[in-house]
């Protein structure tokens, strides 16, 4: 079995002040082989949290987390993670920043130039092993933090707000990009984004999460990242169901922001 299953995730922190925070509270899912999952929610309720315990970067205060019915105790091979920026060595090539991972498992150094120059034709960066990634625009730079994360071929995929930092039309053309590597390698991603429109379009299945405490709010089961594989992600855009969807979901999001300010703005 190959799912990723949360059972009871609880995160409690301490901050030093001596205040608990619950960040994430009886977080429960189960997440099948090849599933795409966004995440979707307000500041601060616990989508970050829940992506660092799904990493093995910290460890729940309750409950578990298994991968592939292993618990998840520490970082492992079998995660990659795609950041929002930063996390590239900016002083290598895009070639010595993709093929990273398999260096330092003292992979087959031609087998490993093949792996490279394959997924750099993948993310579109064909052409562009020697540059020096402080070279590059952003969305080329997120195009190698992808190939450098898939070339090591990780069982799950996990992207805090990869395209957050890109301009609208770079966005979109990444957007393209993250489903047509979903359908070519069938890997399970899950997805965090601040933008709803990004969330309806990729995931398909998407959760809106809401604060105080950490929680999953609601589950989509969406149609739009099968659409996106063959249909302009704009045309989508228009769909009457993506439209209301969009709305329903800004509105929900709104909403508890008005909660935790506690006044309207
Ligand atoms: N190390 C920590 N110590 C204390 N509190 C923390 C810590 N990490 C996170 N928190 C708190 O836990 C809650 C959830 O934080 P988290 O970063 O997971 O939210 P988020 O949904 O990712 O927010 P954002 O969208 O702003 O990135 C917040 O109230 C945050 O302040």
């Amino acid at each position: 079995m190959s799912d990723l299953i949360s059972q009871n995730l609880n995160m409690i922190f301490k901050t030093p002040k001596g205040e608990t925070v619950h960040a994430l509270k009886d977080v429960n899912f189960t997440l099948k082989r090849g599933e795409l999952l966004t995440v979707l929610g307000p500041s601060g309720c616990g989508k970050t949290t829940l992506l660092n315990i799904t990493a093995g970067f910290i460890r729940p205060t309750s409950g578990n987390i298994t991968l592939n019915n292993n618990e998840i105790d520490g970082p492992g091979v079998e995660r990659g993670m795609v950041f929002q920026q930063g996390a590239l060595f900016e002083w290598l090539t895009v070639a010595e920043n993709v093929n990273f991972g398999l260096r330092m498992k003292k992979e087959d150094p031609i087998k490993t130039a093949k792996k490279v120059d394959e997924w750099l034709d993948i993310v579109g960066l064909q052409g562009f092993g020697n540059t020096p990634t402080y070279q590059l625009s952003g969305g080329m730079q997120q195009r190698v933090a992808l190939a450098r994360c898939l070339i090591n071929d990780p069982d799950l995929i996990l992207m805090d707000e990869p395209l957050g930092a890109l301009d609208a039309l770079t966005r979109e053309k990444m957007q393209s990009l993250v489903l047509k590597i979903w359908k070519e390698t069938g890997k399970t991603i899950i997805l965090i984004t601040h933008s709803v429109e990004e969330a309806l379009l990729l995931g398909e299945r998407l959760y809106v999460m809401a604060p105080r405490p950490g929680r999953i709010h609601k589950e989509y089961n969406l149609p739009f990242a099968s659409m996106g594989l063959k249909q302009d992600l704009r045309e989508i855009k228009k769909n009457k169901d993506f439209s209301s969807k969009r709305e329903e979901i800004l509105e929900m999001i709104w909403n508890m922001e008005e909660e935790i300010m506690g006044k309207d703005i």
